[in-house]
């Protein structure tokens, strides 16, 4: 008998197809409460899940007790207990890699829209207001040879440090757990604790996940400690910014601008004073977004569901301690 899986994402076919020929699927419509409780049967009889957004804490894993593997649609796995799956022995798979260069574009197109200027001035021809040369009130500043300071040094960072050194030829700082030598050599980039990033850089930019350790590390104190011509990118997670303090720090002019792909609430509420500040570029969460990587991230997500079920692991894992024991 094929084991019994949840599948809380709508797949392409030909990835349902391949889904369906290894598992018998139940199909929800998100992991929500009441879909605990309306699919309780599915959720008993459940080795697998495969899940895009959505909590898998406590509560979802007493409503399954056969789970052996949760496979999500994300590189980001904050909203998952790891260390309650690993308790239940429960393999935790992810798409990290397949995603990568697609979420440093979305950030370097950050970088360009918020010291360019993009999407306020786009509006502004819009509305009209283009009738003759433009006065320096709308000028920009520039990013090429800039020092852009990495928050986050992985695969997004080093993806990041990539485009910005050979392509915009920046200067890069970054800031990571540990310094990592091969960045140092093949960007000539610099390792250094957090002040001296926010204090001398002209683009921060968050490739940070979030955890514990970095909620809210970037702060009041941190915003004060950044140039007022710097620029914050943040396309790790939201509440690694304190959102308050960004504000106050985007309204007093203690720092220049923001480029915004995630948000502490999300989707961002519509009176959230960010959306009221023309100095913020905001996208809604679309870092990995375009048709070929939300496609290959199923398709790992699907694979590695495979692999997790059928004892074949060989990449993705979160908790890799959970295949040896
Ligand atoms: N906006 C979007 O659509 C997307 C957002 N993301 C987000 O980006 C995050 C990063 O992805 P990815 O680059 O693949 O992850 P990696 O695991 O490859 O890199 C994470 C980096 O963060 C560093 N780090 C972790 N904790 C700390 C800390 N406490 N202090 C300083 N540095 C720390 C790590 O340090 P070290 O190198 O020393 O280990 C590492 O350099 C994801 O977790 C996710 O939240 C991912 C995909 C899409
Ligand atoms: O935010 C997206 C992810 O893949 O993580």
């Amino acid at each position: 008998m094929k084991p019994a899986i949840i599948l809380s994402k709508t797949l392409p076919d030909d990835l349902r197809q391949r889904l369906d020929a290894h598992f018998n699927v139940t199909d929800i419509d998100g992991l929500t409460p009441e879909n605990l409780d309306k699919y309780a049967h599915a959720f008993q009889q459940a080795e697998g899940l495969l899940k895009s957004g959505g909590q898998v804490d406590a509560t979802l894993l007493a409503a399954a007790p056969r789970l052996r593997a949760v496979s999500t649609i994300s590189a980001g796995y904050d909203n998952v207990d790891v260390e309650a799956l690993t308790q239940r022995e429960i393999v935790l798979m992810h798409t990290p890699t397949v995603l990568t260069e697609t979420v440093a574009d979305i950030m370097m197109a950050l970088v360009l829209a918020s010291a360019r200027r993009v999407v306020e001035l786009a509006e502004f021809v819009r509305a009209n207001g283009w009738d003759g040369s433009i006065s320096p009130e709308l000028f920009a500043i520039d990013v090429h040879h800039k020092k852009m300071g990495i928050l986050g040094m992985g695969r997004i960072g080093m993806a990041l440090a990539q485009r910005a050194h050979f392509g915009f030829s920046m200067d890069i700082l970054y800031h990571a757990r540990k310094p990592h030598s091969e960045v140092d050599s093949r960007y000539k980039a610099r390792y250094t604790d957090l002040e001296t990033l926010l204090r001398e850089s002209d683009f921060v930019c968050i490739s940070l996940p979030l955890t514990e350790q970095t909620y809210h590390l970037i702060g009041r104190d941190q915003l004060a400690m950044m140039k007022k011509s710097a620029i914050l990118i943040n396309a790790g997670r939201g509440p690694v910014v304190d959102e308050s303090a960004l504000i106050e720090a985007l309204k007093q002019g203690a720092i220049y601008a923001a480029g915004l792909d995630v948000f502490e609430e999300e989707p961002l509420p519509m009176n959230s004073a960010l959306l009221s500040l023309p100095n913020v570029v905001a996208l809604p969460h679309v870092g990995s977004a375009t048709h070929e990587t939300r496609y290959g991230m199923a398709r790992d997500a699907v694979d590695n569901l495979i692999a997790a079920l059928s004892g074949k692991v060989e990449k993705n894992c979160v908790n890799p301690q959970v295949l040896k024991s």
